[in-house]
């Protein structure tokens, strides 16, 4: 049998499961590795088990419950940024005592709900919603844990629509203004404040941006330890990048010992948002050729996957490698653009590959376990696919492809 390895993942390609997944559960279909989940979580715990730290795994990345469940089980947190995150954290069977919330816009229900089941921390990322979590801890007689999201305005290098940490983005509060800030929490009776937060970006594939913004963060809890406001804990946020190209981002153990140099012996507990890292080589996209097209420009490989199942490529122009699972020699090599059926010229999954393909011929899109199926939509009328999970010898369908029928599930004709 043949062994289809994929970046620290495995499937197997012949037979079992890639082909068995497709024709059990149709394409397209995304398709996660339990043991580079599980690998992957471990190795970013490992990386900082020289110190109390805890992982808590963003949400955003890859929502599916029986991932977050598995996550649940080897004690991860969870970043949230919606509500609907944490009913996911908890239908999952997570611990709310280690979730924390980011998100610039956090609603009055949200910030109401996530007291109520008392998470880890709020991140507070707009003067205002200080004021409105005191209220409303003080209505239902809690105290709300908080650190403040700063902006440590950092260039994290990264594309534009993911760089987060500088001061011209919506995010965090800027760093020069937060002692005023903290102190104004201080002084609310309904809030105690434990932690310092910062995020600057995702796929970011080197250390120094992280070690500018901690740098930025340790001279403000520098600042804050002598104004009198004692702080427990840093949240460094996530953004590790992962190889989708030739990138050669750092591995987690590389990046803790590049924060280590700048912790040194402080006495922290540290937190981490790792999303990407986790889960997005623990995925792929299943789809298959529908159509090849030659026209007098390109040659197109037409497949039954688009924008609508896996936005990255659309959206930031993003590489994700396209290979064949079954490696047919005897069909000749030509060169793709691998377009879905969306009415759109920016649907397409990848341009110009080199591919020996055919119709009815499987295709893996690769590292699409994060922002794959969390950004999916029903553009075009399509349902979203299935999700399944590759354990061992094992497949386990942990999503449903989405019926037609639930496509208009709760929309109103409205007669007359
Ligand atoms: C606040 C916050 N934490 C964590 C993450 C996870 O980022 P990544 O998937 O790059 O690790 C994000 C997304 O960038 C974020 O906005
Ligand atoms: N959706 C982005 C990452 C966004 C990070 C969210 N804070 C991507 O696919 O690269």
């Amino acid at each position: 049998m043949k062994v289809f390895h994929y970046q620290g993942a495995l499937f197997q390609a012949e037979n079992q499961p890639l082909n068995a997944v497709a024709a059990r559960y149709g394409t397209p279909c995304y398709v996660y590795s339990r043991a580079a989940l599980e690998n992957h979580w471990r190795a970013y715990d490992d990386a900082f088990a020289d110190r109390p730290h805890l992982i808590c795994y963003a949400v955003k990345a890859n929502s599916n419950l029986a991932l977050l469940n598995l996550l649940a089980r080897l004690g991860s947190g969870f970043d949230i940024v919606s509500v609907g995150e944490l009913e996911r954290v908890l239908a999952a069977g997570g611990d709310p005592g280690k979730v924390v919330f980011s998100g610039v816009g956090k609603r009055e229900e949200e910030l109401r709900r996530a007291l109520e089941v008392g998470i880890r921390c709020f991140n507070v990322e707009t003067p205002d919603e200080l004021n409105r979590l005191d209220r409303i801890a003080g209505e239902l007689g809690r105290k709300a844990p908080i650190s403040l999201r700063v902006n440590p305005d950092v260039d994290a290098q990264t594309h534009p629509y993911i760089s987060t940490g500088l001061r011209e983005n919506k995010f965090g509060i800027a760093i020069d203004d937060a002692l005023d800030f903290y102190q104004k929490a201080a002084a609310l009776p309904n809030l105690a404040v434990t932690g310092i937060d910062c995020h600057i970006g995702s796929q970011i594939t080197n250390t120094a941006p992280f070690q500018d913004a901690l740098q930025r963060v340790l001279n403000l809890a520098q600042r804050l330890e002598q104004a009198g406001i004692a702080i427990k804990h840093l949240d460094l946020g996530g953004g590790l990048g992962i190889r989708y190209r030739d990138e050669t981002p750092p591995t987690p153990a590389e990046y803790a010992a590049a924060l280590r140099e700048k912790l040194g012996d402080t006495p922290y507990e540290i937190l981490l948002e790792p999303g990407r890292a986790i889960v997005g080589n623990a995925g792929l996209l299943l789809t298959r050729v529908e159509y090849i097209k030659d026209t007098p420009a390109k040659r197109f490989a037409i497949v039954d996957a688009a924008m609508n199942d896996l936005l990255r490529p659309a959206l930031y122009n993003a590489w994700q490698d396209i290979v064949a699972v079954q490696q047919d020699d005897a069909t000749p090599e030509a060169v793709y653009d691998v377009v879905g059926p969306v009415c759109e010229t920016g649907d397409f999954l990848g341009k110009e590959r080199k591919l020996r393909i055919k119709p009815g011929d499987l295709l893996a899109v690769c590292s699409a376990g994060a922002y794959g199926f969390s950004m999916s939509s029903n553009y075009n009328s399509r349902p979203r696919p299935a999700e399944v999970l590759v354990d061992g010898d094992k497949t386990h369908l942990i999503r449903e492809r989405e019926t037609l029928a639930q496509l208009w599930q709760g929309e109103h004709l409205v007669l007359g």
